[in-house]
Order: C-alpha cells, then structure tokens, then sequence
C-alpha cells in the first residue's frame, strides 16, 4: 500500500466509467490530444477504453522519453493486428527491441537504406519522376485536371516497389491497391485496440478481410522471391530482394532470415514509406498553390541553380536552401506520422512523474511542432523560419534552422534515436526534387479556382481532407529540349 500511495502518474483528464477519455476524442485524433495536452500538461494519461497511454506534447519531454530514456522507450505497442497474420514474428516496425530488430536495423541503414543504396538508385527516381511530369505535361496540353492524391501515390508507390524488387508491378495497382486496405482495416483494428471492447463492437469480420489482403500480398510476393532467386548471379540488380536473399543463404549470417521475415519487411516499408511520402507532397503543393509568392520565390532560387534549359535534378538540391526550407515546414505543419509510437520496458520517471513498465506511449509529434511554446505562428506556413537569417521570425536567440542532425526535439517529424525513421533520407530525397520539378515546370491551378481548402482529414494520419485536384499549366518543358 505504501508503494502504490507513492505512485504519482501523470495528470489525467476526468474520466467516464468503461469509455474512460474516449468522450474528449475527436475525429482528428492528434488535435485532440494537442487541446487535452494545452490544458492538461505536456505529459498526461488518458483511458481510453480498455487501454491506458501517455501521451507526450512537448520538446521537453519528448527528449526524455526520446533521448535520456531512449533504451526503456524503444519498443512499440503491440496491436491485435500485428499478432494473427500470416508474418507473425516477422514485422520489423512493431518488432520488440532484441537481436532480430537490431539485425533488421543494421542491414537497413548499412544496405537497404543506406545512402550508396539511394544513390544507386539514382535512375528509378528520375525515370518515375520523369514519366509523372510527362503526365502533367499532356494534362496541361488537353486542359485536363489530375489528382495529386493519386498521383503522388503511385509515384511513391513505384519508386519504392523498384527499389524493393526491380519492377513496378504487372498490375501497376495491387500494391497500393494492398497499401490502402490494409491501412483502412489496420487503422480500424488499431483504433479497436487503442479503444477498447467498444470500438471492437463495430470491427467485426476486419480482421478477416485483413488476413485475406495479407494472402494476397504473399502471393505475389512469393512470385517475385521465386523469380529473383532463380535469376543467375549476373543478371542480379542489387535491388532490396536480392540484399536479403544474399543474407538468407547466408549460413553464417548474424540471425538467420526466413522467407517470412522478407516478405514482412516489404510489407513493412511499402507501408510505412507509400501514403507518408505522397501525404508530405499533397500538402506541399497545397501550400506553394496557397502561397503565390513563395512559390515564385523557390522558382527563383531553382532557375538560379539549374539555369533555364534543365530540370532540376537531386544533386542540385544541396544548393537550394528555401526548397529544404520548404519541405521543412510543410514536414512541420503537416507530419505525415503525426504519432511516433513507443512502449516502455521498465518502470520509469518521467517529468517528475511514475511511467509503469509497458505504457504505450504515444509522442504527439504534430502537436511538438505546432506548439506555440517553440514556435513563432505555429499555425503558419513560413519556411523562412528555417532560413539561416531567420532570427527574427523564430523570436529571437536561437537558429531553428541549426536544428539539422542535431538533437532540437522542436522539430522531429521522422520521430528520434535507435527507432525513429530509417527511411527519412530516401523520403527527403524524392520529395525535395518532386516539389523542385513541379513548381519549376508549371502553374497550378485549383479546380474551380481559388485556393486549395486545406481542411484535414480525419484518423490517425493527417492528410487533406479532400483530393487535391489541379490543372497544371506547363511553364518550362524541359522534354522539348532534352528529347
Ligand atoms: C515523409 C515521409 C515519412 C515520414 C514523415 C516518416 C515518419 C516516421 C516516423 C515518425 C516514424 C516513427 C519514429 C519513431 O518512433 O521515433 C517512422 C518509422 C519508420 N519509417 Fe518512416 N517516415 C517517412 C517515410 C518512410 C519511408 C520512405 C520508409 C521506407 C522506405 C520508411 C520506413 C520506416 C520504418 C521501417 C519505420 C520503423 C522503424 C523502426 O521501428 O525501427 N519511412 N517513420
């Protein structure tokens, strides 16, 4: 009795019976949390339904939980849906912290995802982006509008199946097609887990539709495994395939991969890479279309770079600081993962207070970088606020702009640490030169003209509400010159 009269949690809303704070939950679910938090505290407990989790709103603590407490926190709850499914076991995101993540880890950063990897990759992002623009290219010579939604989905959604295995697929769709329904159902399991017996009520029959997409996944999955493991050694592409088919006829490898473990990984990264990057896309044409004058400001700064005849290309990115400027705060005002979530291990304090092990916990990183605390006009898209001459709009003493690799836990949309995003690079790679090339090539316009209503949308990942449907208007044509 003396321990638990000592126990001191964080602070917590009133709560109902049964339901617990699920009542104070609306239907944009890290706002929610961003106005229990201003009124509640940086750190607090909500009930919700059968589970309890912390949930982390500012830099502050964010860094405790991040970075002093990073080994306790480097686990990820475990959801109903990452249990029964044909990979169980296998899921590198929510793998506990232990030798199989570790390996999985080592192989992203030092192969799969490592920057030589990217680079010798070079040639599927230019291609994909290549034929994306062509597309734009023949809407603006027939007045047509296009849909960037699914536009920039299946852009992201083949670069990625290239890099993975070679190929975009022979049904172009299945992927996304597979991406989009396992994020429906898998958000509806999790919100079932997150929200306890009563959010199950209506789940039923999800798990099953899950289990049958997963099949379906696995099947072609299959095909391609088959395909690349009976190819000779020359023909091998060095694609992510045949990394891991390497490491799994490897008898001496570190841990022993099975087919199984290949296969969740791509399922892994086709979902945790697709929707993130062409959400971080969407809201950045939706704010150079919003802001006039910045875009024709970046359009300035890449027509210095790259001159008049050329598209711009990766490799002039580096030389372009209001572009970086502007995917940063597109990445801050609209984190494509609004939630990095974590479990603890051990008993902990944190901020003062008792964390028990095995919280979930969940770390609001939109409402850290919206928090007016760190932030001048949080609400606001400013990319100037990242620009090396930015004192003044960020209030004074400190470059947020010196943020860059270093540990300033304001500014964390790839989350932090031995967890946080191993596929933030390739991420930034493609979205940085797509936006280059878009505003370099054309005007947008808005169906039925005027701005782009940027309403979010509900659920766990923020994305706009609408589809963002634009004529583009070609301005340069860099096709006419280089074909
Ligand atoms: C704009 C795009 C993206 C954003 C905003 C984003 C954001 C995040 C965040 C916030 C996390 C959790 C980090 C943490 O807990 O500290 C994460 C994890 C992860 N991301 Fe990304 N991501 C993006 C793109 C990608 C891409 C392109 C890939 C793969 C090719 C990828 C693969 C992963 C994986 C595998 C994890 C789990 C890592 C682990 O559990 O160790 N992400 N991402």
């Amino acid at each position: 009795t003396n321990e638990i009269s000592k126990f001191n949690p964080p602070p917590s809303p009133p709560s109902l019976p049964i339901i617990g704070h699920l009542h104070l939950i609306g239907s944009i679910i890290p706002k929610s949390f961003q106005k229990l938090s201003q009124r509640y505290g940086p750190l607090i407990h909500l009930k919700l339904g059968a589970s309890t989790s912390i949930i982390v709103s500012n830099a502050q603590v964010a860094k405790q939980v991040m970075k002093t407490h990073d080994l306790n926190f480097c686990y990820r709850p475990q959801f109903g849906s990452s249990h029964d499914f044909l990979y169980k076991g296998s899921y590198f995101i929510t793998a506990p912290y232990g030798p199989y993540w570790r390996f999985m880890k080592k192989l992203c950063v030092t192969k799969l995802l490592s920057s030589s990897q990217l680079g010798r990759f070079l040639h599927i992002r230019e291609q994909e982006l290549e034929i994306l623009m062509k597309s734009f290219v023949v809407c603006s010579n027939e007045n047509r509008s296009t849909d960037l939604c699914l536009d920039f989905t299946i852009f992201s959604n083949n670069i990625l199946c290239r890099m993975a295995m070679g190929t975009t697929l022979f049904d172009k769709d299945i992927i996304r097609c597979l991406v989009r329904e396992f994020m429906h159902v898998g958000a509806k399991l999790s919100m079932g887990e997150v929200f306890g017996p009563l959010g199950k009520l209506d789940l039923f029959g999800y798990g099953k539709k899950l289990r049958k997409i997963v099949g379906e996944f696995d099947h072609i999955l299959e095909i391609f495994l088959k395909e690349h493991e009976e190819r000779n050694i020359e023909d091998c592409q060095g694609d992510m395939m045949d990394v891991l088919l390497e490491v799994y006829r490897n008898p001496n490898a570190e841990v022993r991969l099975t087919r199984n473990d290949i296969k969740a990984f791509f399922l892994d990264i086709f979902l945790a890479g697709t929707d993130t990057s062409s959400v971080t896309m969407q809201w950045a044409m939706a704010e150079m279309i919003n802001n006039p004058n910045i875009l024709r400001k970046l359009r300035a700064e890449i027509k210095s770079v790259v001159g008049p005849t050329k598209l711009v290309r990766e490799s002039d990115v580096s030389k372009m600081p209001y572009l970086q400027a502007c995917v940063k705060e597109v990445l801050r005002l609209h984190p494509s993962a609004p939630f990095a979530l974590r479990q603890s291990a051990e008993d902990c304090k944190i901020n003062g207070y008792d964390v028990k092990a095995q919280t979930r916990t969940l770390i609001n990183v939109y409402a850290i970088m919206r928090d007016p605390q760190s932030w001048v006009n949080p609400e606001e898209y400013i990319p100037e606020r990242f620009l090396d001459s930015a004192d003044e709009i960020n209030g004074g003493d400190e470059h947020v702009s010196k943020m860059d690799g270093g540990d300033d836990f304001r500014f964390i949309p790839f989350g932090f640490g031995r967890r946080g995003c191993p596929g933030s690079s390739l991420a930034l790679r493609v979205i940085e030169v797509t936006i280059a090339a878009l505003v370099q090539c054309f005007e947008w316009e808005v169906k039925g003209g005027g701005k782009v209503d940027l309403e979010e949308g509900s659920s766990f990942s923020v994305g706009l509400a609408k589809p963002l449907v634009c004529y583009p208007v070609t301005c340069f044509n860099p096709f006419e010159v280089c074909d």
